[in-house]
This record gives C-alpha cells, structure tokens and sequence, in this order.
C-alpha cells in the first residue's frame, strides 16, 4: 500500500512559502488504478514527483507497506517507474534497442535467455512485438507512449507513475493506452498513478483525485464524482472548482469522505472475488497504524534471490558505449559533418605549407667587412626568418584551433543534448559515473582520430620542423589541446541548462582561443598574466614550438612577440585543463536537473 500523510510540497516565491502540494492524505492500496486529474497547474506533475521521490517532501510523510520512505530509504530504483511527458527513447535505435538498452541498464540479467525473455514479455505486455524492428523516429504518438512504458516495465516495478501518458493522442490511442494502464494495474498489484487533463475513459480507473490548487478536492470511484460535485457532467467538474477556494474543497472533502471511501474498499472487494485483480502471493499489507511486527513485515519482502538488482559500473558503462556508437553510425548526419570536419580541417591547412617549407640562409660566420653587404645579408636571414617564422607558427596554431574547434562539435552538445533521458535514466538506476566513463570513451577516440590524422596529414605536405623527438611532442601537444577543449566542453554541457546554452558558450570559449593565445598579436601584460592559464591555445601551441628546431624556433621567436613557455609547463597546465573539464562534467552530470 501507498500511502501519504498530510503530503506538501513548499517553495519559496517572493520570500514567502507557497504550498503547491498541500496536506494531501491518501491511501492507495496493492492493484490500484489511479487518475490524477485537475486543471492545468494545479501541482498534478508535482504531487506524481513527490510520490516519486523526485521532490522531496517538505512536511508530511509517504508510506510503502507501512515503511516510510523519508525515514527508511525511498523505493529501490527497479520498484519504481517513472514515465514522463516527454520521449525517453532515441529516435535512430529501433523499439526492440530501446528496451533491450533499458532493460540492460536496469535489471541484472543471469544471462542471455533471461534477457530475452525479460524483452519479449514486456514487448508482448505492451503491444509492441509486431513493431519490435521500427525506428523510434517513425513511431506514432501511442506507440512512443508505449515504448515508454515498456522501457518502465523492464524492471516489474511495483509503482507506475506516468505524467500525462495519454496528452496529444486521438480519442483511440487515448482509450487504448488508458485501457493498456488499467491492465497493467490488475498484474503482481501493481499500482498505477496517472496524470492526465483528460476527463474521458473515467469509467476504467479505479478511483479519480481530483487536485484543486495542489489540495484534494475529492478522491473516490469515478461513478461517485459528479455526484459529490453536483453536476450532471464530469465535464463541469473543472468550473465547478472555480466556484469556491481550495481550502474549502480540501475541508469539505475532509468532512464527507468516508462514504467514498467505504465505496471504494466495497468495489475492491467485488473486484477481486470475481478475479478481476491478481495480488501477488503475499498477503495484502496492513496499513501503518497496524504495523507492529518487524519480522512479519521482512516476511511479506521477495527472497533476496528474487529480487531485481541494477547492474554493476562495468555492465552499465558498455551499454551506454555500444548504444552511443549505434547511436553515432545510424545518424547519418552526424557521420557526414565528423568525416568532412576530420578530411577538411587538415587540408585547410596544407594550404600554408609553401612559405613553412622554405629555407632560411645562414649568416656567415665571419663579417664581410663591407657595412653594406652585411647589412644585405642580414635583410636575406631577416627576411626568411619572417616568411618561415609566420607560417610554421601560423600552421601549428590553425592545427590548434581547428582542433579546438572539432572539440566543442565533439562534446558541448554531448550530454546537455539528452539532458532529460539521463536524468530519466539516472531516476532508474543509472550510475552517473558509468555514463560519464561511457562519453569519455566515446571522447576519446573522436579526439585520438582528429588529433593523429590532423598531425600526420599535414606532416605529410608540410614536415613538422621540430629537433629530435620533436613531431612525437607536437602530436601530443595536439592530442592534449583536443582533449582538453573536449573535456571542457564536456564540462559545460554536464553545467548548463540546454543543449542551447551548452553550444553557445563552447563556440565562444573557441573563438576567443585565438586573440588570447597571443600568437597572432602580443597581448598587453595586465591581461596575459590574468587570461594565459585559460588559454589551452596557447599552451599547445607553445608547446609544439618549442619542439622545433633552433634555427626555426629562433625565426618564430623573431615574429612573435609572445613568450614561450617550458614543455612542462604546457604538459601540466593541458593536463589541469583535462582534469577541471572531467570534475566540470562529473559535478554536472551528478546534479538532479529534472526540469
Ligand atoms: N520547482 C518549482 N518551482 C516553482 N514553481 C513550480 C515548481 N514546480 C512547479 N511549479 C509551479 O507549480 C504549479 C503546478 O505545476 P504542475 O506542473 O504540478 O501543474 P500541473 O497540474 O501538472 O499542470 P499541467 O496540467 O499544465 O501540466 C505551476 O504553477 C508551476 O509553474
């Protein structure tokens, strides 16, 4: 049984605590169908997240099987469902992924069969055998609904709460779905909590609460509704609301609830002696008040060996992978801008080569004596160290922000993108850690092909011109910037609200890469020394020109106005950008941002 004691929910608005779930009391008991109804912003979604958990309560008390969740620990995430307004499924994987995806992230299977079999019963239970094959993407809006739901009964949750399952739908998806819920009630006692703005196929729930400004107006059969309100239509039941205050609905509910709630039990009882309701085999707990024995409640619990457990970090992290990369390859897109950002962005490149493969002369070792032809031959070396000097300190920095670049496409929309399916996932059992180690694999191996191809390519037309050693630590150089950029990417799409707000920053965070690197122009003192450690540019492209050979070192010295930095200076300070970007990400993704 699920049961709540003067139930609210506060926020502070203008400094003043407001109600939006207030005093709700209500007992639900194993088998139940249950409508949430109400006008819009009446604090249905709220009152169905509290139950869940998701809000938590701010007075008051929930119960299940008489253990109270506040005190004793809230639902195991597998006795919970949740389905919420909006998809929580991909559109490139196909239905049969989906819950193959959920069902692998939720339940810890023995082996394959049980896998399978776990997939096709909830297939079956849902309607969705025959659609198994079809794409998410071409689905109607029933049949994401179902999807939904079946994702939700992979782990045989004991709670099923669904936020307006039913909105959007034709009049005959709407029964069907409603009627598909009704169903699910009467297996295992399951309870079923629905919200819904629609006052249609009452006749199927087992009871109706009615909301009035987050108090309950009323709570009994749906046959007993207009009656208590007086109207001859459920349809007049709304501006009936409107006629009086809420607290006056709560108070007068308060004073006449008994006979419904005798009506409900009376139906319940005509319900299960006819068969219509199958409770498990336990024996239907009591209610709170008349819990006593701690022994006969631990009885009334599955055997451990019965239960359904959340897989471990390893097997939730290689789902989260091998869907990401189906994910990647189905969207075609997606495929498409990778390749010709990794194809094109080297050879935008190469198109500088000439002027960084010339020769620069040698001063000769002894003055000439002639004051003229020193001076001319010190104009030659001048002159090859500047066309040299510009263009190999050129190349390496467009290597650098083109990398950057792929970066930010790599990962600010990563996890900002799917925000609503991993917070829903996460609800469900999902370790964030395992979904972080999950993009991070992704990651990394976008940053390795880009940074690698983008380095050996370009060395192929334009030889990096590094001393010994000298191309190894341009790569890593390479690698470090690309990862760093990814990561912090990564980090601000695990922080910001949208996928919008994630891109918009990353774009920025690249584009001011380049001014502040002071690779093109020296920038005043007062501001390097305050930008310069947040500069990945710079400290990659530092880096790899203090790789190059002396004599092409001294001619970028002789451009750039800019101070180089020691290689270890720039390896640590890459590596703490790597590091903040990955705490970034795994602060945010850790963060309850369901909106
Ligand atoms: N965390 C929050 N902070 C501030 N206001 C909130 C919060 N959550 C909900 N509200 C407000 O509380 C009210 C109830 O919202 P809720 O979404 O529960 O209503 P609802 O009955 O489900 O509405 P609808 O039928 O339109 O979906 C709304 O006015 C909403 O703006």
């Amino acid at each position: 049984m699920l049961e709540l004691k003067d139930v609210c929910f506060t926020i502070k608005k203008d400094g003043e605590d407001v109600n939006l779930v207030d005093k709700v009391n209500i007992q639900i008991p194993r088998g139940h169908f249950m409508a949430i109804v109400g006008p819009s912003g009446c604090g249905k979604t709220t009152l169905l997240k509290t139950i869940a958990g998701l809000n938590p309560e701010s007075a008051g008390a929930l119960y299940w099987d008489g253990r109270n969740l506040s005190e004793e620990g809230d639902l195991d995430p597998s006795e919970i469902g949740y389905v919420p307004q909006f998809s929580v499924a991909y559109d490139p994987l196909t239905v049969d992924e989906s819950v193959e995806a959920a069902t692998r992230l939720r339940v810890k299977t023995r082996d394959m069969e049980e896998l399978d079999q776990r997939i096709d019963r909830v297939l079956e239970e849902t309607g969705l055998t025959t659609i198994a094959d079809r794409h998410v993407k071409v689905l109607s809006g029933g049949q994401k609904r179902r999807l939904g739901l079946a994702m939700e009964l992979v782990s045989d949750p004991k709670l099923l709460l669904c936020d307006e399952v039913t909105s959007g739908l034709d009049p005959r998806s709407e029964r069907e779905i409603v009627r598909l819920l009704h169903d699910l009630s009467r297996r295992e006692g399951r309870i079923v909590l629905s919200v819904t703005h629609s006052l249609a196929h009452l006749e199927l729930y087992d009871s109706i609460l009615v909301l009035h400004e987050g108090r309950v107006a009323y709570h009994g059969p749906p046959d007993q509704m207009n009656h208590y309100f007086s109207v001859h239509d459920t349809e007049e039941v709304y501006p009936k609301l409107a006629s009086q205050t809420s607290d006056r609905w709560q108070s007068s509910w308060m004073k006449h609830r008994g006979p419904y709630y005798t009506k409900l039990d009376r139906n319940r009882t005509k319900l299960v002696d006819s068969g219509g309701l199958h409770l498990p085999a336990d024996p239907e707990p009591v209610p709170t008040q008349e819990v006593t024995d701690e022994k006969e409640q631990a009885a009334k619990e599955k055997p451990e060996s019965e239960k359904i457990r959340t897989p471990g970090f390893f097997a939730q992290f290689t789902t989260l992978l091998s869907r990401r990369w189906r994910i990647f390859f189905r969207d075609r897109g997606q495929v498409f801008l990778q390749l010709a950002i990794l194809l094109c962005f080297p050879v935008l490149v190469t198109l500088f080569k000439d002027n960084a493969l010339g020769q620069i002369a040698n001063l000769s070792e002894t003055r000439l004596g002639n004051v003229m032809q020193d001076f001319q031959e010190q104009q030659v070396v001048r002159q090859d160290q500047v066309r040299v000097g510009s263009a190999v300190s050129g190349i390496v920095m467009f290597q650098v922000i083109l990398l950057a670049l792929m970066a930010s496409n790599n990962s600010a929309r990563e996890i900002a993108g799917e925000r609503s399916i991993f917070e829903k996932e996460k609800f469900g059992g999902l370790r964030p850690t395992a979904y972080l180690a999950s993009k991070i694999a992704f990651l990394a191996c976008l940053v390795l092909a880009q940074s690698l191809w983008m380095a050996v390519f370009v060395n192929l037309f334009a030889p990096f011109r590094g001393g010994a050693g000298g191309f190894e630590s341009h790569i890593i150089f390479l690698l470090l910037v690309n990862g760093g950029m990814t990561a912090i990417c990564l980090g601000i799409s695990a922080l910001m609200r949208t996928a919008e707000q994630a891109s918009l920053l990353s774009i920025y965070l690249v584009g001011f890469q380049l001014p502040l690197s002071g690779a093109v122009l020296a920038l005043p003192d007062s501001v390097e020394g305050f930008t310069r450690p947040f500069i990945s540019a710079y400290w990659a492209w530092s880096g790899s020109i203090g790789a190059l050979e002396p004599k092409v070192l001294e001619a970028v010295k002789t451009v750039v106005d800019t101070s180089l930095s020691t290689r270890e200076a720039c390896l640590y300070t890459l590596g703490f950008h790597i590091a903040a970007g990955l705490i970034a990400a795994w602060v945010g993704t850790r963060r309850h941002q369901w909106d």
